[in-house]
């Protein structure tokens, strides 16, 4: 089992006496990304490494192991966002994970990767080694994939593939198949491809389109959860000495010596108030979220120059894309009832108690059952391009292109905020005309609601703070809508939604749709229906600390460095400087991988090797190398 090798007791650190007075690394946030690099970083028994998570371990409760249960709520948290106009004056929740493993232990358990133009994209916007070929590796690096056993591969044949090739065979990080669907399932692939929707049996080789089965990040032997903390931090816990863990603890802000390196990291104990300051002879990583992290860079005199002095704060680094270019994905959750259902149903789960604890005793017994299949949102999805959704997709794109951005963005964004969008609008419309990359997302694991998600949005929000008080939340502006492309998308999916549920496979179960009901009919009443009902999140909050050329409103560079600044770096979601249009987990593991496989880091390390005991040594020139030699 792969649990086998865990070390029974992690050993965390919850009060700062046991703590160094200084480590060669700090990394901020023991979430997803921040302990793939924690990890890396510890394998050599000479680097010392401190990881500073705001959360705790988890309790290995059932509910963050068994896909088909609900996590402990409180391992989330969640930050409202102000009104936004594009959903008729209404705020949203944005959840993310608060605990060690960050979002990786509460989320929905997707695990499929972005298209192969994703991430090509993110190279186009000047990050040599960040297209689809450069990233592959490390996609790899991250992932034990276990093929569908022959039973689920006779059950939906064709439908998933049990090729090696893309795949990573070796890595932390589990990656496999439910073993068990509800029968309808069946409907759902046959109904997309009566509508002319190819099933694509193959989804992770840079073309995430059509209706598949997903990957999703769970163990295939004990059909369990495989989170961040699972495959990074509890195989090392107490055994590399040199990994140090404290949790409860919120990092406030990173201080600055004169020529604006990174030295040191203030943080407060959430139990107790105390504060401390830990430093660091090397580097500070921040990994602390797309929704946090630019939260502590601003507090730290990194961000827009003007928002930093109108809240007193001194300026380190004047970097106007610092909580800009936020991106999320808004959702509408449409409602069905089904007057010929094939029982069982995922809605039992909710309503039939003893059936619910009878599945739960299967599972445990024989790891098979709906308890496979995650609680949020299942297993089965269609990825959609533009051109699946709308015969028109032309006119769509020719209009996406005629917005006059200036009504996009807010009019005291600095210059480089509005090239940044503009070459990030050329790339969207090129990808939106592709056949080869999805916009919409409808995931179905067979009961009432159906989630619809805009996955390659236009619009474009921010994060900023309006005290300096690092306790309060940032102010959270999804702008959801902003941009009319997103709701035309939004309109032509709910439309194409209906066109599948009168597939006659679906028609079949007997399908009747109850929210928002049939009775909305016109592209007006459907609109409001969005903008009244739609979320902003599809809870994969990204590019708030956009890896981009500084020109573009980058805040880091390609080797994930803090322009204006040494000794910093961020790593987690924020860096993507576009959305994957799909999930992200997957994503940020193969991009902290990427970081910490790099020459330059290691030669970092190996510099720290040779020197060690020496202290410092360690200079910007080389790392400019670095980043030279990461085009080739
Ligand atoms: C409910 C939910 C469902 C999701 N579903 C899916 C899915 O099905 N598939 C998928 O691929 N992705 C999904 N995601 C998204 C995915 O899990 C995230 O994109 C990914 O985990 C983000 O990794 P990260 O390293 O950027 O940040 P995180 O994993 O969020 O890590 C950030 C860490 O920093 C800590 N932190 C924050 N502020 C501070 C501070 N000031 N001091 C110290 N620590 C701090 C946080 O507690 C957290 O542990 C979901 C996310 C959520 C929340």
């Amino acid at each position: 089992s792969p649990f086998s090798h865990f070390a029974p007791h992690a050993v965390v650190h919850n009060d700062t006496e046991h703590l160094r007075k200084s480590y060669n690394y700090i990394v901020i946030g023991g979430g997803t990304s921040g302990l793939v690099v924690a990890n890396r970083l510890t394998e050599n028994p000479r680097v010392t490494v401190l990881v500073i998570e705001y959360g705790y371990v988890d309790g290995q409760e059932n509910g963050t192991a068994v896909p088909g249960l609900p996590v402990p709520g409180k391992y989330l948290r969640t930050d409202i966002s102000i009104p936004q106009s594009g959903l008729n004056n209404r705020t949203a929740p944005l959840y993310t994970g608060a605990v060690v493993g960050g979002g990786t232990v509460v989320n929905g358990m997707f695990f499929a990767r972005g298209s192969r133009g994703d991430y090509d994209a993110w190279e186009q916007l000047g990050n040599p080694g960040w297209g689809w070929d450069g990233l592959l590796p490390y996609f790899k690096k991250s992932e034990t994939f276990t093929p569908p056993t022959e039973e689920l591969q006779e059950m939906f044949p064709g439908t998933i593939s049990s090729d090696l090739k893309p795949h990573g065979i070796g890595g932390p990080v589990g990656s496999s198949f439910s073993n068990y669907q509800y029968p309808v399932i069946k409907n759902f692939f046959a109904g997309w491809k009566d509508i002319g929707i190819k099933i694509n049996s193959q989804p992770n080789d840079g073309n995430a389109t059509g209706a598949f089965y997903s990957t999703i990040s769970a163990y295939a032997k004990n059909q369990s959860r495989s989170h961040a903390s699972n495959a990074y931090y509890r195989p090392i816990a107490g055994v590399r000495k040199n990994f140090h863990l404290i949790t409860g603890h919120t990092v406030t802000k990173i201080n600055f010596s004169k020529d604006k390196r990174a030295v040191s990291v203030d943080f407060i104990s959430r139990e107790t108030n105390k504060t401390s300051t830990i430093k660091t002879d090397r580097e500070i990583i921040l990994a602390a979220g797309a929704a946090r992290s630019p939260q502590i860079l601003q507090l730290s005199g990194i961000g827009p120059k003007k928002l930093l002095s109108g809240l007193g704060i001194k300026t380190i680094a004047d970097l106007p894309g610092v909580g800009m270019n936020f991106q999320d994905q808004p959702t509408i959750y449409m409602q069905f009832s089904y007057n010929n259902y094939t029982f069982p149903t995922p809605d039992w789960m909710f309503s039939n108690a003893s059936w619910a604890a009878e599945q739960l005793e299967i599972y445990y017994k024989n790891r098979t059952g709906p308890m496979t299949i995650p609680y949020l949102g299942g297993s089965s999805v269609a990825f959609l391009p533009l051109q699946n959704i709308t015969s028109d997709y032309h006119s769509v794109v020719t209009s996406a292109a005629s917005i006059n951005i200036s009504s996009l963005l807010p009019t005291t964004a600095h210059s480089s905020i509005f090239s940044g969008y503009r070459a990030q609008s050329a790339l969207l419309q090129s990808l939106y005309l592709s056949p080869h990359a999805a916009v919409t997302e409808i995931a179905w694991e067979g009961g009432n609601t159906l989630p619809v998600a805009i996955i390659r949005p236009f619009s474009r929000g921010s994060i900023y703070i309006n005290t300096t008080n690092p306790l309060s939340p940032p102010i959270i502006d999804f702008n959801t809508f902003s941009h009319p492309t997103d709701l035309a998308i939004a309109l032509a999916s709910v439309k194409k939604v209906r066109e599948w549920i009168s597939s006659s496979p679906m028609r079949a179960l007997g399908t009747l749709e109850t929210f928002p009901g049939a009775n909305i009919t016109s592209d007006a009443e459907i609109e409001t229906f969005i903008r009244d009902a739609a979320t902003s999140s599809w809870q994969h909050p990204t590019s708030t600390t956009s890896m981009m050329k500084r020109e573009l409103g980058g805040v880091v560079d390609p080797a994930l460095q803090v322009y204006g600044t040494t000794g910093l770096r961020v790593v987690d979601a924020g860096v993507f400087p576009m959305a994957v249009a799909g999930h992200s987990s997957s994503s940020v593991y193969a991009v902290a991988e990427k970081v910490s496989g790099q020459w330059w880091f290691n030669l970092s390390r190996m510099w720290l090797l040779m020197f060690s005991g020496v202290g410092g040594g360690y200079h910007q020139g080389e790392l400019g190398i670095g980043v030279g030699m990461f085009a080739a």
